[in-house]
């Protein structure tokens, strides 16, 4: 088996307070691209930290690239971009000017390479405007350029799009579809904005007071529920209560929006249509409704149902 591009074992941080990583085993594969989810303190930034060499485990191990050896994980740390909480900034530099100074500390030579990640990340723009002077946006940006500028094999971000407005979020999307698709880049993400997340990544671990408490995959997701048939009518009680006659399935119901709900397995969509048509219902919309990973959490924490 090839060594994972990044494995936990066991892996456990405590602080006074409590512990932020617990037994925390996990494996990202070359070419994941792995959102981790978790809520406020799960202990998402630990582990990305950890990751990072700026905090250590009380218990448990990690490997990069099937490195373990101190010296051979700083060394791996090498092939990382990381963009861990804020992105750390000098507020009176200009954005070429903050990515010049980060080469000589990754000791990457530059040769256009600012300018290029500049270009990835849609901050061309920015001339001589000073960080310190940068939309929030902006700063997630140039994080993600900072994180880019060493080619990296493998990158852990933390809310990357955390700050940034709907066009902002589906452009970083781009490049870190790009990134993944054309050159295998391996990315950790983790963000509470789950419909993103969802769109992005393959496979999904839900983390729960330091635990890892489940994985699944973008397919295994696909299949976590039933497609339902979801239909807004004005007159919901009474149409739905002809569908089950007409279709005779007990399974029809009404949701907590008021639509009329039905498992999309076995039903002739023609059929249903004509029928809710020659019966005279008025339809205001009608729609399928594919598992997603924000129900999926929800449900897995026991915290509601649909
Ligand atoms: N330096 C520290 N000292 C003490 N406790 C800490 C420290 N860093 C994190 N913790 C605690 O560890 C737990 C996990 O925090 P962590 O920041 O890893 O969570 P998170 O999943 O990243 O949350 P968020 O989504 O809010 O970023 C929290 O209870 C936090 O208070």
């Amino acid at each position: 088996m090839t060594a994972a591009v990044f494995e936990a074992e066991g892996l456990s941080k405590k602080y006074p307070s409590g512990y932020a990583l617990d037994q925390l085993n996990m494996r990202i594969e070359a070419g994941d691209v792995y959102g981790f989810v978790g809520e406020n303190g799960a202990g998402k930034t630990t582990l990305m930290r950890m990751i990072g060499g700026v905090v250590q485990p009380t218990a448990g191990t990690i490997a990069l690239f099937g490195e373990q050896a101190k010296e051979r994980l700083i060394a791996a740390r090498r092939r990382i971009g990381f963009l861990i909480e804020r992105p750390s900034l000098y507020p009176h530099m200009n954005a070429l000017e903050n990515l010049g100074f980060y080469c000589r500390i990754f000791g990457v030579r530059d040769k256009g390479r600012s300018a290029e990640v500049l270009r990835m990340v849609g901050l061309s723009e920015s001339g001589p405007k000073k960080a310190g002077e940068y939309s929030l946006g902006m700063r997630q940006r140039l994080g993600i350029a900072v994180a880019l500028l060493n080619r990296p094999d493998f990158l852990v971000l933390d809310e990357p799009v955390n700050g940034l407005d709907p066009a902002g979020i589906v452009e970083i999307r781009h490049i870190l579809e790009q990134l993944a698709h054309e050159r295998g880049v391996t990315i950790l993400i983790s963000s509470h904005i789950l419909s993103e997340l969802q769109l992005l990544a393959g496979k999904y671990g839900f983390i729960h007071q330091g635990r890892l408490i489940k994985e699944i995959s973008a397919t295994e997701l696909q299949q976590s529920a039933q497609v339902m048939i979801c239909i807004t009518t004005s007159a919901p009680a009474a149409a739905a209560n002809m569908l089950k006659q007409e279709l005779q399935r007990e399974d029809i119901r009404i949701n907590k929006a008021g639509e009329i709900e039905l498992p999309r397995d076995g039903v002739d969509l023609e059929h249903l249509m004509s029928l809710l048509v020659q019966r005279g219902v008025p339809i205001d919309g009608f729609n399928l409704t594919a598992p997603n990973l924000e129900q999926y959490y929800m449900d897995l924490i026991g915290g509601g149902g649909r």
